[in-house]
């Protein structure tokens, strides 16, 4: 179980995900761990067997500057090498999808085999992931990553939508903060696999109207056996306005630090 949800873990945030579910994840929906006095079943979700929705696409609500952005790095993600077909380029566009796990109906209440409980089938049913939660595309999170492994580089392209209102007309602290743990986060997992927040230090130095983009920058600055260090800005899509700061400490997890074991 902890191998095939490590395996989900990593490949949730990664280039590789539409494969891993296509290949591996779909076929085997079902993995369960005995012991002598629980059975705990996890299923893999079975709205991955049919084609999740990729949400880190252009829509209808993306405006002028957003799509600038995502066809300036979407056209560094191929090279053209003449004589020969497209080749990967520098940078990768990273999916997104708004769920993770579920569990079959038949565990109702998850015991964990270290004896607690971890989550209802109904909370996990109805789980979403955070950023990606309100459907009304460009009301609140609208968001594309793009990953280039050689410079140890991630950037975030960030569309702030009118329901992240914190002063009236800016967005709010906590949002700013949710798309740093999101681009720094993710930037991590991909150098690191599976990782969670341990520090983040944020520095707010401008207020962000709603209904802007910018763009999240983050680096790689060092690592140190389980702990990989990231620091990031928040600019404006021409890098001239620096809107917020922050640096970012990931720890490496074992799937079981999640289980609770
Ligand atoms: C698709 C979207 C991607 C978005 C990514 C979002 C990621 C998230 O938001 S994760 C959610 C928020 N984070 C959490 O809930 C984490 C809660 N905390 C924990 O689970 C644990 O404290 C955890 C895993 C961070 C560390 O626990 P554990 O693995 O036991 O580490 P522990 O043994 O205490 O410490 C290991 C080392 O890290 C250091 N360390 C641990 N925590 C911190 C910290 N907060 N600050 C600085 N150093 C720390 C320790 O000092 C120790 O250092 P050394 O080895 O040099 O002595």
């Amino acid at each position: 179980m902890a191998r095939s949800l490590g395996r989900l873990f990593k490949g949730f945030q990664s280039p590789a995900f539409p494969k891993a579910m296509g290949a591996e994840l779909c076929p085997a929906t079902c993995v369960s761990v005995r012991t002598p006095f629980v059975r705990t079943i996890l299923a893999l979700p079975s709205a991955f067997s049919s084609k999740p929705q990729d949400f880190s696409l252009p829509n209808s609500s993306w405006g002028p500057e957003m799509l600038r952005l995502y066809n300036h790095y979407k056209s560094q993600c191929e090279v053209e090498v003449e004589g020969e077909e497209k080749q990967e380029g520098p940078w990768q566009r990273l999916p997104s999808y708004n769920r993770s796990l579920k569990f079959t109906p038949a565990a109702d209440l998850c015991v964990l085999p270290s004896g607690g409980v971890y989550l209802s089938k109904t909370i996990q049913s109805k789980a979403r992931l955070f950023t990606r939660n309100i459907t009304d595309p460009g009301a609140a999170f609208e968001y594309v990553l793009f990953v280039n492994k050689e410079k140890q580089k991630c950037v975030g392209i960030f569309q702030t939508g009118h329901l992240l209102e914190g002063p009236p007309g800016h967005v709010h602290g906590g949002a700013i903060a949710t798309m740093i743990d999101t681009v720094t986060g993710s930037h991590a997992t991909v150098l690191s696999g599976p990782v969670m927040t341990a520090n983040l230090n944020i520095n707010y130095r401008s207020p962000i109207q709603l209904g802007h983009t910018v763009l999240i920058e983050s680096s790689l600055d060092k690592m140190e056996s389980r702990k990989t260090f990231i620091s990031c800005k928040v600019t404006g899509t021409d890098g001239s306005k620096l809107y917020t700061e922050a640096t970012a400490l990931f720890l490496s997890i074992s799937v079981s630090h999640l289980l609770g074991g």
